[in-house]
C-alpha cells in the first residue's frame, strides 16, 4: 500500500472496517462528547500497536476488546494534527480483528466544525452545527484512520437537544428520547456502504424537510425549505440520467441539505446527503460524485484529480444528455478559463499546478484550486477526442467505475486500466505526453480546446458577446447585449473580461449604466462583476464586494473578493478591518485561508 503524506495512521499494518459512533452534541460548550469504536482488521503478524489521526481532541481513555489500552499523544503537527499512539494489551495475527474504543471530546475550535449562534441562522432562535471533513479535518471530529485509502461502514447515535434535528451522511435509522436525558433526542444513522472518513458528515439545527423525489428529500431551516424544494426539483431526472451513464446508484437515499451561507464550499458530496449552499445552482456535480469520488476514491489527496476530473467529466456528460453537446462544450470552455486563472494565481511554474502534485509537507487546503477539476477534465476530454468520442470514452469511465468501485486508486492504477481498456489503441495512448500532463506545472500540452471551444461559443451557436472595449468608444455597449444571453453566457462574458487588463473606470461605469449589473443576484455573475469593478478601482463597488465576501462564506467567492479589495491600495486597510470584524463568526478554515491571503496573523487581525 502506498503512503499518505497527510495521515499519521498506520494503515499499512491495519485497516478500519467499521466505526460505531456515539456523539453527544453540547451547544453550550461547543464540543462533541464522543465515543468511537473502530473495528480494525490486522494486516500483519505480532501486531500490538496502532496509530490514529486526531486534531485538537481531548482523549480520555482507550480500550481494546474491552481491556484498557495504553496511549500517548505524539507531537502536534501544524495541519496533520496529533498522532494517537495506542499499545494493545495483547498481540494479534494477520487477519484478526480488534475493536478499539476511544472516548474523547472535540475542541471548540475543531477545524471540521462550525458552530453557529442563533443570530447566525435564518430562524434566529436555535443554534446550528455543521461539519466539513474533506480533506483532512475528520480527525478533529473523530479519532480515526483519516486517509481516503481506508474505507469503512459506520453506525452513529447522536444526542441533541429535543428542539433540534440531526442528519448525517447515512441512512436515517430512527430516533428515540435520550435515555440519559429526557430533554434530548438520540438520532440514529447507518451507512452500510464502505466509504472514506472524509465523507462522514453531521448537521444539527432546526431542520425541516420536503420530499422532492422517490429517493430524495431536501433539508434546511424552514425559512429556506420550500424555495430549496423548488430549486432542486430536477434531482430525480439528474439521478436517472447519471445512472444511465455510470451505472446503478448504490447509496439508497439521495437527500440534499441546504446549509447556511457560511459553508465554505458550494457543495459537498456527502453520501446519502449532499451538502449545498444557497449559492450552488446546479446539483449535477454532487450527484456525479456518487460514482466518482464516493464509490471510486482517490487513494491520497495527491490523486484528487481522479475524484474531481472524472466528476466534472460526468457532470458535463449529464449536461450533454439534459441540454446539448454545445452546452457541454460551452461549460468546458468556462472550465478552461478557470484553469487559466488558477495557473495564473499559483504561477505557471508552481508544482501545485501539476495534475498529480506532491503533497509532502503541503496542507491540502493550501493546495486546493481548479487545477484538479479542470486539468483533470481537460485530460479526459483530450483522451475522448483521441480515442473515439464521448460515447466511446464514457464507456471507459463506466468500466473504470465498475472495476474500482468500493476501493481507492492512484493515478498510476487509473492509467494502467486505461491502457488495458483501450488495448487496441495503445499506439494512440503512447503518443500522449503523460509526464507533461501529470507531473509538469502550468497549462496542459493541449491547444485545440481553447480555440475550438471559443469559436463554438463566440460565434454561431450562441448570441455574439459584446467585445471588451479597448478604446474610448463606448457606443458598443447596448442594453440589448445581455438581454439575449443566458445566465451561463453572462458568467462567461464577465470571465473573459476578467482575463483582460482591467477596464478603464469609465467603461465599468458605462456597463453599469447600460446593463445594471449591480442588481444581478446570481452569485456567479455578481462575484465576477464586483471583481471587475474593484479591479477597475471603482470605489463604490468596494462595500458591495466586502458585503458579498462576508454575507456568504463560499471560499470560491470570499477569498478572491477579499484579495481584490486588499490589492486596491486605498482600501487595503478596509479589507483588513472588515476581515478582523467578521473573523470570529467565519468558518475556521475560511478564516485561516483569508488570513493567509491577506498576510495577517492572529495578533494583527484581532488588534485592528
Ligand atoms: C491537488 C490536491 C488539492 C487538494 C486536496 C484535496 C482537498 C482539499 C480541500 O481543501 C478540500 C476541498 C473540499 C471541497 C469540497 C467541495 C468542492 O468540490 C467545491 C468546489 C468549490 C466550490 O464550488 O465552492
Ligand atoms: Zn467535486
Amino acid at each position: 500500500m502506498s503512503s499518505d503524506p497527510c495521515s499519521f495512521s498506520s494503515f499499512a499494518r491495519c485497516v478500519t472496517k467499521h466505526l460505531n459512533l456515539s456523539l453527544h452534541v453540547d451547544f453550550d460548550r461547543r464540543v462533541i462528547k464522543a465515543k468511537v469504536e473502530l473495528t480494525v482488521e490486522v494486516l500483519e503478524d505480532r501486531f500490538s500497536a496502532l496509530t490514529l489521526d486526531t486534531r485538537d481532541l481531548k482523549v480520555i481513555s482507550v480500550s481494546a476488546n474491552g481491556q484498557a489500552a495504553t496511549f500517548t499523544m505524539g507531537p502536534k503537527h501544524s495541519f496533520k494534527g496529533t498522532p494517537l499512539e495506542i499499545t494493545l494489551p495483547f498481540d494479534l495475527s494477520r487477519g484478526q480483528h480488534v475493536i478499539v474504543e476511544v472516548t474523547y471530546e472535540t475542541s471548540p475550535s475543531a477545524t471540521a466544525l462550525q458552530w453557529l449562534s442563533p443570530e447566525q441562522t435564518a430562524g434566529k432562535k436555535q443554534p446550528y452545527l455543521f461539519s466539513q471533513c474533506q480533506a483532512h479535518h475528520c480527525r478533529s471530529m473523530i479519532a480515526c484512520q483519516d486517509s481516503p485509502s481506508v474505507k469503512h461502514t459506520y453506525y452513529a447515535q447522536v444526542s441533541v437537544p429535543k428542539e433540534l434535528v440531526a442528519v448525517m451522511s447515512a441512512m436515517r435509522d430512527g430516533q428515540e428520547v435520550d435515555p440519559q436525558d429526557k430533554s434530548r433526542i438520540v438520532y440514529k444513522f447507518r451507512q452500510p456502504v464502505p466509504m472514506p472518513s472524509y465523507l462522514i458528515a453531521i448537521v444539527v439545527g432546526a431542520l425541516e424537510s420536503r420530499e422532492i423525489g422517490p429517493r430524495s428529500r431536501v433539508w434546511s431551516e424552514k425559512e429556506y425549505v420550500d424555495k430549496a424544494a423548488f430549486e432542486f426539483s430536477e434531482t430525480e431526472v439528474m439521478l436517472k440520467t447519471a445512472e444511465g451513464l455510470a451505472g446503478p446508484y448504490v447509496w439508497g437515499q439521495y437527500d440534499i441539505l441546504v446549509l447556511p451561507p457560511s459553508f465554505p464550499y458550494g457543495g459537498m458530496e456527502n453520501p446519502c446527503l449532499t451538502f449545498a449552499t444557497p449559492t450552488l445552482l446546479v446539483i449535477a456535480h454532487e450527484i456525479s460524485h456518487s460514482w466518482t469520488g464516493n464509490l471510486v476514491t482517490n487513494k491520497t489527496w495527491e490523486h484528487f484529480w481522479l475524484n474531481e476530473g472524472h466528476t466534472v467529466y460526468l457532470e458535463r456528460m449529464i449536461g450533454r444528455c439534459m441540454e446539448s453537446e454545445q452546452f457541454r462544450q460551452f461549460k468546458a470552455m468556462g472550465g478552461w478559463k478557470d484553469l487559466q486563472d488558477s495557473v495564473n494565481t499559483f504561477g505557471s511554474n508552481n508544482p501545485l499546478t501539476n495534475l498529480v502534485p506532491s503533497l509532502q509537507d503541503v496542507d491540502p487546503d493550501d493546495a486546493f484550486s481548479s487545477v484538479p477539476y479542470e486539468k483533470g477534465f481537460a485530460l479526459l476530454y483530450h483522451l475522448e477526442e483521441l480515442l473515439g468520442g464521448p460515447e466511446v470514452f464514457m464507456g471507459f469511465v463506466k468500466s473504470y467505475i465498475q472495476m474500482f468501485a468500493y476501493s481507492s486508486v492512484t493515478s498510476e492504477e487509473w492509467k494502467n486500466y486505461l491502457f488495458t481498456y483501450f488495448k487496441d489503441q495503445v499506439d494512440v495512448l503512447n503518443k500522449v505526453d503523460w509526464n507533461a500532463w501529470m507531473f509538469t506545472p502550468g497549462m496542459p500540452p493541449f491547444s485545440c480546446c481553447n480555440d475550438t471551444l471559443n469559436n463554438l461559443c463566440v460565434s454561431g451557436t450562441t448570441p455574439r458577446w459584446p467585445t471588451p472595449a479597448k478604446d474610448q468608444d463606448l457606443s458598443g455597449f447596448k442594453q440589448s447585449d445581455l438581454k439575449s444571453l443566458s445566465s451561463h453566457q453572462v458568467v462567461e462574458f464577465l470571465s473573459l473580461l476578467l482575463q483582460e487588463d482591467p477596464l478603464p473606470l469609465t467603461h465599468v461605469k458605462k456597463m453599469q449604466d447600460v446593463y445594471d449589473l449591480n442588481s444581478f443576484m446570481n452569485s456567479e455573475i455578481r462575484f465576477r462583476w464586483l471583481r471587475l469593478c474593484v479591479r477597475s478601482r471603482w470605489e463604490e463597488a468596494v462595500p458591495m464586494a466586502l458585503k458579498m465576501a462576508t454575507d456568504q462564506g463560499r471560499m470560491k467567492f470570499t477569498r478572491p473578493l477579499f484579495k481584490e479589495v486588499f490589492n486596491f491600495d486605498k482600501f487595503h486597510d478596509e479589507a483588513l478591518r472588515v476581515f478582523a470584524a467578521h473573523r470570529a463568526e467565519m468558518h475556521p478554515v475560511t478564516a485561516g485561508l483569508v488570513a493567509k491571503d491577506l498576510k495577517v496573523d492572529a495578533k494583527v487581525s484581532t488588534s485592528l
